[in-house]
């Protein structure tokens, strides 16, 4: 579990500012990880905003919702540079599904961050090929805390840190649940991975010549 870092030295002002990154595949519990920080948060009374990218509308238009129901009021945005306006006064900000923003949401957080902000991000390390996705690699670089976390693989139970694809499209960005991906292991994905490959096949020796 993450122990909220403590601030300052006590030999000089305390300085407030950081990037935290929870990363991981889907249902790895990304989500619920940045609700339970956030609510503690505010359990503390500092001020709380917390960010989605406006096109991710799979439970809630304005909540971010784990796939274990629990949620959590949010602000849809477009662009991470609305982040820059909306969180002015804010002690805590956190952004959910952040893979789905530009590059540019690293400056974004980077300046929260130099102002004092302490940031929250979570998001998809992986995008359902293996590749990493979006920001989330520039971020965890960035970032002063990085906790990875992962699923369960609903092939063999074992620790499940991929997102397998079972629905048919080949575009990055796809929104879905279970009816649309697997948490799976690495030797599950890879087979999985394997069986999507079309099978190429091996000229003939007369067509070889
Ligand atoms: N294969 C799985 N492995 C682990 N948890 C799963 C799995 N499938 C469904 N869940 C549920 O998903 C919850 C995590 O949801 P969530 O925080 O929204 O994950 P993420 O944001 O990483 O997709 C778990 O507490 C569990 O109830
Ligand atoms: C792997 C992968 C996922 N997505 C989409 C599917 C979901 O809508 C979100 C991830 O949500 P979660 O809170 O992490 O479960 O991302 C995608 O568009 N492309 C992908 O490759
Ligand atoms: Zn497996």
């Amino acid at each position: 579990m993450f122990i909220e870092p403590r601030v300052g030295n006590g030999r000089e002002a305390p300085h407030r500012g950081w990037i935290e990154v929870v990363a991981g595949s889907m249902f790895s519990g990304k989500t619920e990880e940045l609700i339970r920080r956030l609510n503690r948060a505010k359990i503390a009374r500092q001020r709380v905003e917390i960010f989605k990218p406006s096109l991710d509308t799979r439970y809630h238009e304005h909540d971010v919702v784990s796939h274990n129901a629990t949620s959590i009021r949010s602000t849809p945005v477009q662009l991470p540079e609305e982040m820059l306006l909306l969180a002015s006064g804010c002690d805590v900000v956190g952004i959910d599904e952040a893979q789905f923003f530009d590059a540019s949401l690293v400056d974004v957080c980077n300046q929260l961050a130099n102002q004092g902000t302490r940031v929250i991000v979570a998001g998809l390390d992986m995008d359902y090929t293996g590749k990493p996705f979006g920001p989330m690699p520039a971020l965890m670089a960035v970032a002063e805390f990085v906790t990875k976390v992962n699923a369960v693989c609903v092939c063999c139970g074992e620790v499940a840190a991929y997102s397998f694809r079972i629905a048919a499209s080949e575009a990055q960005v796809l929104l879905g649940e279970t009816d649309s991906y697997e948490a799976r292991c690495r030797p599950c994905f890879q087979a999985g991975m394997q069986e999507k490959t079309p099978v190429v096949p091996r000229p003939t020796a007369r067509q070889e010549r």
